[in-house]
């Protein structure tokens, strides 16, 4: 791919998951620089990938060719305000939660070369998804820039309308907490039942890892058939799958996704 000079603003987690995934994947470290008020996270990139570090954020943007904008998103705003003598002609990729396209032209006081992303955590293990957003005008080269970007720490898709940011995180950029709460409870109720916490850990992550590959590697089989292949009529998996439709485990999950894009909704109101 295509490597420029870039630097995240905020190195925080999200940021720590890029640039592992994008230094794996054999993008030049020396060409990364990753920016934070505090010092431990920036000692610990630089230990464990070789970037460069600041905490200067208008140097590090000034010498960069893409800016990657990595804040919680109530602190955009100040951090952008101040970047706006540095950001003119430069690529802007967001990877903020609820805010619009839109706000960043106010708060950068002027138009600028935006596009947005919706990434998730698993980036760093080149397993990420990202979702990205391109208003009109963006340019077919800083398109392709961007998605080879997140493509290097996983899958990508594009969505046409801004709206599709807050369905991605939805189904991608919250969801590995949703996994991770169900992992949480299997092996609770496996310390519940006498299994030793590490033994609990093995059997419930190894159960996920290989049904999510085996639902990648199957395009042909729909997760129905995966679970029926499961599911032996009178066994044991029956009165399991029984016991969470009884619960409403499907509706609690739509309730949960569309509370999730209400509060992208409500954020997008707010900034
Ligand atoms: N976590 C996730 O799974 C996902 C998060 N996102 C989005 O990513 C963004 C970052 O989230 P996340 O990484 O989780 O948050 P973190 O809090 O882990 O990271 C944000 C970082 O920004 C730093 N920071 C604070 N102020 C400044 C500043 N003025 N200049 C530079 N850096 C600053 C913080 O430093 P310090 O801690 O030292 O104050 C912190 O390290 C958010 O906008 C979120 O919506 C998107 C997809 C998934
Ligand atoms: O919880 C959040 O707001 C961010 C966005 C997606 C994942 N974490």
């Amino acid at each position: 791919m295509q490597q420029k000079k870039i630097c995240f603003i905020g190195a925080g987690n999200m940021s720590r998951a890029i640039i592992g995934g994008l230094v794996k994947s054999g993008y030049d470290a020396a060409l990364i620089t990753a920016t934070n008020p505090s010092a431990a996270k920036l000692e610990a990139l630089a230990a464990d990938y070789g970037i460069n570090t600041s905490h200067d954020n208008l140097d590090a943007a000034s010498n960069a060719d893409v800016i990657l904008l990595s804040v919680k998103p109530q602190l955009m705003q100040g951090v952008c305000e101040a970047l706006a003598d540095v950001i003119d002609g430069k690529l802007l990729i967001t990877i903020a939660a609820g805010i619009p396209e839109s706000r960043y032209h106010d708060y950068f006081g002027k138009q600028v070369k935006l596009i947005r992303t919706m990434p998730n955590t698993p980036m760093q293990l080149g397993l990420g998804m990202t979702g990205l957003y391109a208003p009109a005008g963006i340019s077919e080269d800083d398109k392709a820039f961007a998605e080879h970007l997140m493509r290097a720490c996983g899958d990508v898709v594009w969505v046409a309308d801004e709206s599709g940011i807050d369905k991605v995180i939805a189904l991608a950029g919250s969801s590995p907490a949703y996994f991770f709460l169900f992992i949480e409870a299997m092996i609770e109720a496996g310390v519940q039942m006498g299994l030793p916490e590490a033994d609990a850990r093995t059997l419930a992550q190894q159960a996920a890892v290989g049904a999510a590959a085996m639902v990648k590697q199957n395009p042909d089989l729909t997760p129905a058939e995966l679970r029926a292949n499961v599911t032996s009529k009178g066994g044991t998996t029956a009165e399991a799958i029984a016991t969470f439709e009884a619960g409403g485990l499907r509706s609690l999950v739509k309730d949960a996704m569309g509370n999730c894009i209400k509060r992208a909704e409500e954020m997008a109101k707010s900034f």
